[in-house]
């Protein structure tokens, strides 16, 4: 089997510190995978040796069955491998369909300059326009990123990271800090995305892991403890026992 993105003994160590110990992940094509664990179990760099923003001290990344543990972070973007950008990446004065032209016009190799009218290119704009209707956000489209709301402007940053095409999309927490009962937006979103979509996400709302996931991987202290379905980890008990701040000895 093609797993859409895989880790093979991936290990990180930073100086004495060991953060990630030994992970094997397997994504299936078109999962809802998240990945949890308390505050420092490692999630935000796993993510991040999956992007190439670091080395891994050992292990194999493989995207699609190719080995992409050398590629540059970039070019695993060009492949596919889209993570989400934070908040602090949007264009606060631009629109929301500028923020989005941006991305787009990487991707299919176009300029892009939000004050230059003369360069707008008819492709962009139309793509643009296909993405926020197929994710209901039209109505956000000539909205400066400065004039949203918290919550609103999560939904952009996915929205980008979509107007890359990604295969394999690494969401960090998409609602971090979106007040309690209001996840649902996010939600809403996520049920949007098309289904060929490999989903990998890290996220500290239970409540929208389990109504999302389809698969959870529970990471302690740099290592899986254990991976299941959401049934199978909400009764498990060392995750409980983690998640009450008890140490795991098993
Ligand atoms: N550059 C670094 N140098 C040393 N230690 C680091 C470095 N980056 C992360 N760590 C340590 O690695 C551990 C895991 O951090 P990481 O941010 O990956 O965890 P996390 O599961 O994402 O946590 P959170 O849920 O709080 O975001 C922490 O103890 C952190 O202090």
């Amino acid at each position: 089997m093609t797993y859409a993105l895989e880790t093979r003994g991936l290990c990180k160590r930073f100086g004495a510190i060991q953060v990630t110990r030994n992970v094997d992940l397997k994504v299936e094509q078109g999962a809802r995978h998240a990945l949890i664990g308390p505050n420092g179990a490692g999630k935000t760099t796993f993510v991040n040796l999956c992007t190439g923003m670091l080395k891994p001290s050992e292990g194999a990344i493989l995207l699609n069955g190719k080995e992409i543990t050398g590629v540059s972070p970039q070019r695993r973007v060009g492949n596919g491998l889209v993570r989400t950008f934070q908040i602090n990446t949007l264009f606060n004065a631009l629109t929301v369909a500028e923020n989005l032209a941006i991305p787009t016009a990487q991707r299919l190799g176009k300029s892009w300059l939000p004050w230059g009218k003369t360069s707008h290119s008819a492709e962009v704009v139309t793509e643009v326009a296909k993405l926020l209707d197929e994710l209901h956000l039209l109505p956000l489209a000539d909205k400066k990123i400065s004039d949203l709301a918290y919550g609103q402007r999560r939904l952009v940053e996915i929205a980008i990271a979509l107007a890359l095409k990604p295969q394999v999309l690494l969401l960090d927490e998409p609602a971090a800090g979106i007040p309690n009962g209001e996840s649902g937006m996010i939600l809403d979103l996520l049920e949007r995305l098309p289904q060929d979509i490999s989903i990998v996400f890290i996220e500290h709302d239970m409540n929208l892991v389990f109504r999302f996931a389809k698969k959870i991987t529970v990471l302690v202290e740099g290592a899986v403890l254990t991976e299941g379905t959401p049934a199978e980890i909400r009764g498990d008990q060392r995750v409980r026992d983690v998640y009450l701040g008890r140490r795991h000895h098993g």
